[in-house]
């Protein structure tokens, strides 16, 4: 049995934190590929390391183009301080006998060198996971050196999966820092933001492991957003279909990314709290035929999107109609987030900061391309899903759904339901976004309980 554990910034953001991680690896002697993250905050209004090390590195920057750089230069040296500070707390408080002197000699020759933004913000994983391997006693493993990206800056799956593999072959434990891998000139790349997520899951695929845990600070992945809704309930079994669509939609408990390697070799992943590390969490699966305990299974939502809504007469039989709309925004670079549409509309959601400074180009484009009868833009709009295997067996999910938001006051600007009946699409203004949210968490969850 081989599982690969990942922690979280949230885990690892103290040395008290630290104990609590080491005490879950040690329990379970399965548990042995280990892969750590930047520290996280300590409190609500900390900052994560890895934030301060692109701060750092933007100083670093400043100090070295400007020709009156005096008081860059030193905002930067205090930065590596109070990084380096961080790491000797966590040191100390744990009594280990490391010193990551030369490691910061190193990174401050290579920020002054302007050596990139990617190994500025890498650090942060690397110097975490040699605390972490002296701490547990175990080797440390470089992600640089068995974690590739292209030319392009892609994640090469061929080549890394034969090189981690490779490596842990005959290793029977080791720590490897998430986050970061190198690219074929050997500079270090980052994956995006919460891509520790992503590491993990690529060396659970590479080793073939039995389960994916993924310990964070909270006791698995919840029906709503606690930031949103006081003490969701946790969700038990969810599958990755499912999963997709919620991290899509904004839950940021995994990163999207971080499914598609395990789904591939079917291998389940176990969102686990390292502040109450007895609670089960959320088991993500293939599939499941356990009944899901709600209608719904979760509901996400992302802010700040923009609306266009393009109408025009017998448009559905003008083949290629779509396609010359489509073709505006992608000759813009402008990413289409959703798109529903009806007999003469067409309505396409994009992201706003993408949208506002092209919105005069892709406006002029749509007239040229398809002369429409009407164009209308609204701009502060949030997307809702629901999410749910469940919905699929029950009548009348839609109904309750915009009777609970009518209750609550929230006008609906957009509704689409997916083929698969899996999802609840909906669109309403910015500031109905936390109400919409709860109606539907109350209507699908507080009054089943
Ligand atoms: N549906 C959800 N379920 C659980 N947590 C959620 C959800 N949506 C957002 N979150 C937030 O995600 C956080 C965990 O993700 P993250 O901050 O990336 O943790 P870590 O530092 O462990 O990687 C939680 O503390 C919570 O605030
Ligand atoms: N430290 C990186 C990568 C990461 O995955 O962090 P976390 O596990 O704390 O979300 C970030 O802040 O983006």
């Amino acid at each position: 049995m081989i599982k690969v554990v990942k922690f979280g910034g949230s885990s690892l953001a103290s040395a008290e934190q630290f104990k609590k991680v080491g005490d879950i690896i040690r329990k379970d002697e399965t548990r042995r590929y280990v892969i750590p993250s930047a520290p996280g905050k300590r409190t609500p209004k900390d900052t994560k390391v890895t934030d301060m090390l692109y701060h750092c590195y933007g100083q670093a920057i400043l100090a070295n183009d400007d020709d009156d750089c005096e008081e860059y230069q030193r905002s930067f040296e205090d930065l590596i301080e109070k990084i380096k500070e961080r790491y000797q707390e966590i040191i100390e408080g744990l009594s280990l006998e490391l010193s990551l002197d030369e490691d910061f000699k190193v990174i401050k020759e290579n920020f002054s060198k302007k050596i990139g933004r990617d190994y500025a913000a890498s650090r942060g994983e690397y110097l975490n996971g040699k605390i972490m391997a002296a701490y547990l006693g175990i080797e440390f493993i470089d992600a640089a050196e068995i974690i590739f990206f292209d030319e392009e800056g892609n994640f090469d799956d061929k080549k890394t999966d034969e090189a981690v593999a490779k490596r842990l072959e005959n290793l029977e434990r080791a720590v490897i820092p998430g986050f970061y891998g190198s690219g074929p000139d050997g500079k270090i790349r980052t994956f995006s933001r919460g891509g520790s997520d992503i590491t993990g899951s690529i060396v659970a695929k590479a080793v073939h492991a039995d389960m994916y845990e993924n310990w964070t600070d909270v006791s698995g992945f919840l029906i709503a957003d606690p930031r949103i809704i006081p003490n969701p309930k946790a969700i038990d079994v969810i599958t990755y279909r499912e999963l997709r669509e919620l991290s899509y939609m904004g839950a940021t408990v995994l990163h999207e990314d971080a499914i598609f390697p395990v789904r591939k070799e079917g291998i389940p992943i176990n969102i686990r709290n390292t502040n109450s590390p007895e609670d089960k969490g959320t088991l993500i699966v293939e599939d499941t035929c356990r009944k899901p305990r709600f209608i719904i299974t979760g509901i996400a939502g992302k802010k700040d999107f923009a609306s266009i809504t393009v109408e025009k007469a017998m448009m559905n039989g003008q083949i290629g109609f779509c396609k010359k709309v489509l073709e505006v925004f992608e000759d813009n670079g402008i990413s289409i987030e959703h798109m529903p549409s009806g007999i003469d509309t067409m309505t396409i959601f994009v992201h706003q900061d993408e949208f506002e400074e092209k919105e005069q180009k892709v406006i002029a484009g749509i007239h040229r391309a398809v002369e429409p009868d009407f164009l209308e833009l609204e701009s502060d709009l949030a997307l809702i899903a629901v999410v749910g295997r469940g919905m699929r067996a029950t009548r009348g999910t839609s109904g309750r759904l915009f009777s609970a938001l009518a209750h609550a006051n929230v006008n609906v600007k957009m509704i689409d339901q997916g083929s698969s009946e899996l999802n609840i699409i909906i669109g309403v203004r910015n500031h109905d976004f936390q109400p919409a949210i709860k109606a539907i968490y109350d209507i699908f969850v507080n009054t089943m309980i």
